[in-house]
């Protein structure tokens, strides 16, 4: 089996490990960046070319797409579909999960437990908006924001309105959301593959920060998922088609509260909180992902694979 990891960055602690479990299962593993592929379209043979080169027999590719990219990559990965590639993760789910507004609604219908979440089309009407979620404190957040930036904790109604003012003004799109005080700072991150949870940990912001997310400085823990987590993390990536996920939740005292679904979830604070291999188990994924296509056993280990 020949797999593609599509990644920008092919030092990075997720894309090495991911290489290195697919090697020692036996598979070959080139990084691409998705980034330098051109699409090719013509009739009835959709290609890719890379640095000049056509990308030809993969069998399948692990889609690791930034936020800031997500239109070519997504694009990148949707040609790879028509050339009749796997990928462990479907570029039409990416697209979904992008957006914090539509997976809301998404989850919202599935049934998921949520923090209430209120949208308007740069209303004037702020104050309605904010009473919508409870009043104040509330939290703002820019549709396409990650990492924790773009998230705001507005404490007073008075702080909330100028800021979602503020967002209006530079035609940013926002959701305002119920603030989830009981959480304290902290947040599970459930990983999810092929409809399992792989791996789980509580992040916890630093001090003072409301923020859990590692790159503000969270820390994350080994933490045993409740069974109330543990399903409500398997239906957010069910629900947004998603075969890999990071699912974030809150812990509140209506139950577990789904804050975004992560289709591109980093590898290093999981596997460093839970000592378990995540990488190997994405690899597994995908060769069983590409067993199934071929329709018999196992996947081929790449000494079977034709030279390219
Ligand atoms: N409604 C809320 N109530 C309390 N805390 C919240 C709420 N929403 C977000 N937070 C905190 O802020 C953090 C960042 O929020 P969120 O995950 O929505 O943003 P993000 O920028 O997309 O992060 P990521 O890097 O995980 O994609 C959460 O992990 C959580 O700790
Ligand atoms: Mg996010
Ligand atoms: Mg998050």
């Amino acid at each position: 089996m020949k797999l593609a990891i599509l990644s920008r960055e092919p030092k990075s602690y997720s894309t090495q490990r991911l290489v290195e479990a697919a090697v020692a299962r036996g598979y070959a593993a080139v990084v691409v960046d998705h980034l330098q592929c051109n699409l090719v379209l013509e009739k009835g043979r959709p290609s890719i070319l890379y640095h000049g080169q056509p990308l030809e027999h993969f069998d399948a590719v692990v889609p690791r797409i930034g936020a800031s990219v997500t239109f070519y990559g997504t694009a990148v990965v949707r040609q790879f579909e028509m050339m009749k590639v796997r990928t462990a993760v479907d570029s039409q789910a990416i697209v979904r999960s992008r957006d914090k507004l539509r997976s809301m609604q998404i989850l919202s219908r599935a049934g998921l437990g949520m923090p209430k979440t209120a949208f308007t089309n740069f209303s004037q009407d702020v104050p309605a908006m904010i009473e919508q979620v409870g009043g104040a404190p509330v939290i703002i957040k820019l549709l396409e924001g990650t990492q924790g930036l773009g998230v705001v904790l507005a404490e007073s109604a008075k702080a909330a309105q100028s800021v979602i003012e503020a967002f209006h003004n530079l035609k940013a799109r926002i959701i305002v959301q119920e603030f989830i005080a009981e959480s304290k700072g902290a947040d599970l991150r459930a990983f999810v593959v092929d409809g399992q949870v792989v791996g789980a940990m509580k992040r916890q912001g630093k001090e003072g920060e409301f923020r859990s997310n590692l790159h503000r400085g969270g820390v994350g823990t080994l933490v045993k998922l409740s069974r109330a987590e543990k399903a409500a993390a398997l239906l957010a990536a069910k629900a947004l088609g998603l075969g890999i996920a990071g699912v974030d939740m809150l812990q509140s005292k209506r139950g577990p509260l789904v804050l975004e679904v992560n289709s591109s979830p980093g590898l290093e604070g999981i596997e460093k909180a839970t000592q378990l291999d995540i990488a190997g188990r994405i690899i597994d994924y995908t060769a069983a992902l590409v067993s199934k296509k071929r329709g018999k056993g196992k996947a081929k280990k790449a000494s079977d694979a034709p030279v390219p």
